[in-house]
């Protein structure tokens, strides 16, 4: 059987600096403690945990002309992630400063990196044409440049028979555009797959109860189907009339950096071949249990990762 058309995940690839306070170096020169530097970047992570669960992927986005740029994009590659860069010569790669609590919390401080300057004219078409799915994350969506790429991108995909997911983001930026802004620019997108987490959905919706928010973002979103993440609660998908309910492992959480988009690039991998909501959401759960027991968002894969994928009748790219 010949190869799936990619998925390509369009948007951010930066660096994530995560840091705990007990790995925090001291003053004076205590350098038993860390800060660790990890790639990642939500779209870049989708990308990840798509090709990680063996499902053909590809990044496309923007990316400073440093080191840190040309070396996210070899750790992109050697995950098995077609790359297609717009490099920046003038603006540095993002950075993100993950500050993450004795709990596993943790909170993001974004920086504005070269990915906020994606102009649509810089899009490859026929690389967006020859994919299978588009997969964007609001990050594009909050300022121009990028929000006139993503629009473009999706034009392009919709087009060329593309299915589309969307990612809400941050429910901070959803306030911030104000709700009723945001829900105009992105009904627009008409996706056929939303992945919020349960703030972004009450943000976007204004409602509180988990099924209280499914039921508004399917009014918002008629055709697309609506995966909503609830953490240690696991995650609900409504498939047209069909509502799951997925339960959240029993993992310890680390940090929970990147869980929501391991979900989302691990339930995709398998969707995209199975078109099953209940087995692809199964190993979305059983992929975020294993990263949030982790430190980033792609921690290095071990074998207990490849057991829990191949259950599921998959196996990463070596
Ligand atoms: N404490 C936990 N225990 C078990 N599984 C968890 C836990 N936290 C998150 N998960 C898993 O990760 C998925 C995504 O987490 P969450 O709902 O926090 O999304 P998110 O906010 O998008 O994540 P992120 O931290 O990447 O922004 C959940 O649906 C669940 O499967
Ligand atoms: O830009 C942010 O704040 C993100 O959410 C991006 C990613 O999720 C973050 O880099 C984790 O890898």
């Amino acid at each position: 059987m010949s190869n799936p058309r990619p998925l390509l995940a369009l948007g951010d690839l930066t660096w994530d600096v995560l840091a705990k306070p007990d790995t925090l170096l001291l003053p004076g020169g205590d350098t038993t403690g860390r800060v660790l530097l990890m790639g990642g970047g939500s779209a870049a992570n989708v990308a990840v945990w798509a090709a990680r669960v063996g499902y053909p992927s590809a990044f496309l986005g923007a990316v400073g002309r440093d080191r840190f740029g040309e070396f996210a994009v070899q750790e992109l590659e050697a995950e098995g992630v077609s790359s297609h860069i717009v490099w920046k010569p003038h603006t540095p790669t993002g950075v993100i400063l993950v500050l993450i609590d004795a709990a596993g919390q943790r909170s993001m401080l974004t920086s504005q990196g070269a990915d906020f300057e994606l102009r649509p004219e810089e899009l490859p078409s026929q690389t967006i044409q020859q994919a299978g799915h588009l997969h964007i994350t609001a990050w594009s969506l909050f300022t121009d440049p990028p929000r006139a790429a993503a629009l473009r991108a999706v034009g392009t995909a919709q087009e060329a028979g593309l299915s589309v997911s969307f990612d809400p983001a941050s429910f901070q930026m959803i306030r911030e555009i104000g709700r009723e802004e945001f829900r105009r620019l992105t009904r627009g997108l008409s996706p056929d797959f939303v992945l919020p987490n349960l703030d972004e959905g009450q943000a976007l919706t204004g409602a509180r109860h988990p099924e209280d928010v499914l039921e508004a973002l399917r009014g918002l979103y008629p055709k697309a189907m609506v995966l909503l993440k609830l953490a240690d609660k696991g995650a609900l998908i409504l498939d047209g009339e069909r509502l799951i309910r997925l339960e959240a492992t029993q993992d310890q959480p680390v940090d929970a950096t990147g869980a929501g988009d391991s979900f989302c690039g691990a339930f995709l991998g398998h969707y995209l071949r199975s078109y099953d909501p209940l087995a692809a959401g199964q190993l979305a759960v059983q992929v975020a249990g294993w990263v949030i027991a982790r430190f980033g968002a792609r921690p290095p894969a071990d074998t207990e990762l490849q057991e829990r994928i191949a259950r599921y009748g998959y196996r990463a790219p070596a």
